[in-house]
């Protein structure tokens, strides 16, 4: 049975794989949260998953490549250096960073890359993010993957047409921009809505989370999938043969 162990273990979600692993066919390893050693874990383990922190990712990384183990990175608010050390440490090992390891945001994503393709760049782009009141991290990784999937549509990076968090005195709408508005309150697993606004019409595609097991699945199936691979980087839509 395929060992998986968990960076970010006594999280919400790592304490929601733990609690589904056994479901999907695997077992736990162990796990390391803050102050922890992540080296001996990656050499116990077959294969790891990381939901902790940004700060963390770097010796999670080396530790993984230093014992040729797997990883599926499931942290957010990560930045363009962190993707450079993934896309480094993915010439060693097989890794799999998504913002989203949930069936339905995967699904949505290629709905949004779909509808952006099809519709004119006179149709604005805006999305909305909910989370529960801990999260850290704003936009979600989720509504950053689904800026990146339109934007890639379109022919350009997110980074050109990103507008965060509008307030102020910001003038009028800038012509194909991506506009992201992120609320936060209460328990709210994650809900993203992106929104196509046309002169007179609207289109809305949205996902809800009413249960982090969501995530946890997706997370452990991707860890599952991952674990034996040749290096490179994978994606969550390959891992649900979506
Ligand atoms: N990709 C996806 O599908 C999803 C991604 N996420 C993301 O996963 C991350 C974790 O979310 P969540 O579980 O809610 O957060 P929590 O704050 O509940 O858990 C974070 C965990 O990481 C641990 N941690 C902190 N620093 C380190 C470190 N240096 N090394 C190892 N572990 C460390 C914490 O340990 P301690 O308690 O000791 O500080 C804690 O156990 C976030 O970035 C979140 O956005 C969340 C849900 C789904
Ligand atoms: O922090 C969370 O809780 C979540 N984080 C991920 C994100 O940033 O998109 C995924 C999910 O929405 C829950």
């Amino acid at each position: 049975m395929t060992a998986i162990g968990i960076y970010g273990s006594n999280g919400r979600m790592g304490r929601a794989i733990a609690t589904i692993v056994g479901d999907e066919g695997g077992r736990i390893a162990g796990g390391v949260d803050a102050g922890g050693d992540p080296v001996p874990l990656a050499q116990a383990a077959d294969v790891l998953v990381d939901f902790s922190t940004p700060a963390a990712l770097q010796p999670h990384l080396a530790a993984a490549v230093a014992a040729g183990t797997p990883i599926v990175i499931g942290t957010t608010g990560l930045s363009s250096a962190h993707h450079a050390l993934i896309d480094e440490a993915a010439q060693r090992i097989a890794v799999l960073q998504t913002g989203n390891t949930s069936l339905g945001v995967t699904l949505l994503g290629i709905l949004v890359r779909e509808a952006a393709a099809r519709l004119g760049r006179d149709w604005d782009i805006e999305i909305v993010e909910m989370h529960h009141r801990h999260k850290v991290d704003a936009p979600s990784g989720t509504a950053i993957l689904l800026g990146e999937a339109a934007a890639q549509a379109r022919g350009t990076t997110l980074s050109e047409v990103r507008v965060d968090g509008r307030a102020g005195l910001v003038g009028a709408r800038t012509e194909e921009t991506i506009g992201f508005s992120s609320l936060r309150g209460g328990s709210v697993v994650g809900d993203h809505h992106v929104i196509f606004a046309g002169e007179g019409e609207r289109i809305e595609l949205g996902h809800r989370g009413e249960d982090r097991t969501i995530f946890a699945r997706g997370a452990v199936k991707a860890a599952l999938w991952l674990a034996g691979r040749t290096p490179g980087r994978y994606q969550m839509a390959e891992v649900l043969g979506l």
